[in-house]
């Protein structure tokens, strides 16, 4: 029997009163692949991992994580999620083991079986030396790394990251966009939102999302044709936020 997509998402709409924010939006990830989902600001990226991290519910559509229907059975799906928000969520003032630890707790973890996994989670992210050092005395890119190894505690099949190198520096966004790349090519399943065109490899598959719909999906390669992604990208879109539309 073939495995389920790690992420199905089929006919999802939600509006805010009048504004349609998603419109019946539909795509499948492949599993261990890293899959961008491009679109200009007020494409409705964020309303979107919202309703996928159950922050939002709607009744048009639904969404499945490696099967789990997420309306029907939310605890098993969610258990499979790891998500990155946009705006960092950590405490500045403990360490990124303490962090680490309450983390782990929120899933049921707790002990040698917590202790292990942390150290791992750490490690995939080259970050296990700093887990004595408090939060705020690391920079922007090893904290947005250290949320990364957070998300990956309970050991997801789907990792979900909205817009995560906003604020970072060049170097510090090159190196978490290059590691999370290494984490789809080990196994997981990403999805990752952004803006940014140079984020994203020819191999990766591309969900172009625009005025809350999926114009495209398809490998980078292919949505880009004979062209550069970013001109791809805005031709599709305008490649500007709504305000400028
Ligand atoms: N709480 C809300 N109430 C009303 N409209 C909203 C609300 N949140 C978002 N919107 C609107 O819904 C649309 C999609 O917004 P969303 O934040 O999901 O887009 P986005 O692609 O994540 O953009 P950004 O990159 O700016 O975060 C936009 O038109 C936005 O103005």
């Amino acid at each position: 029997m073939t495995r389920p997509p790690a992420l199905r998402v089929s006919h999802v709409s939600l509006s805010y009163g009048a504004k349609k924010a998603l419109d019946d939006v539909s795509f499948a990830l492949p599993r261990g692949r890293f899959c961008a989902l491009l679109g200009p600001n007020g494409a409705g990226k964020s309303t979107l991992f919202s309703l996928l991290t159950r922050l939002l519910v709607t009744r048009e559509g639904t969404i499945e994580v490696a099967g789990h229907d997420l309306a029907r059975s939310p605890r098993a799906a969610l258990a499979r999620i790891g998500v990155v928000f946009q705006q960092p969520t950590l405490d500045l003032d403990t360490s990124v083991m303490r962090n680490m630890r309450y983390f782990a707790a929120l899933h049921g973890l707790a002990g040698r079986d917590a202790t292990m996994r942390i150290e791992a989670a750490l490690d995939r992210l080259n970050m296990r030396e700093r887990a004595g050092e408090t939060v705020r005395a690391l920079n922007g890119g090893h904290r947005r790394r250290m949320e990364i190894a957070r998300a990956l505690v309970h050991a997801p099949e789907v990792l979900l990251l909205d817009e995560p190198t906003v604020g970072l520096d060049t170097a510090s966004r090159r190196a978490i966009t290059a590691h999370v790349h290494d984490l789809a090519a080990e196994g997981l399943t990403v999805l990752w939102a952004t803006h940014l065109v140079d984020e994203i490899g020819p191999g990766d598959e591309v969900v172009v999302l625009h005025r809350g719909r999926v114009l495209q999906q398809a490998s980078a390669a292919e949505v880009a044709g004979n062209r550069p992604l970013i001109d791809a990208f805005i031709e599709m879109t305008g490649g500007n936020d709504e305000a400028l539309a």
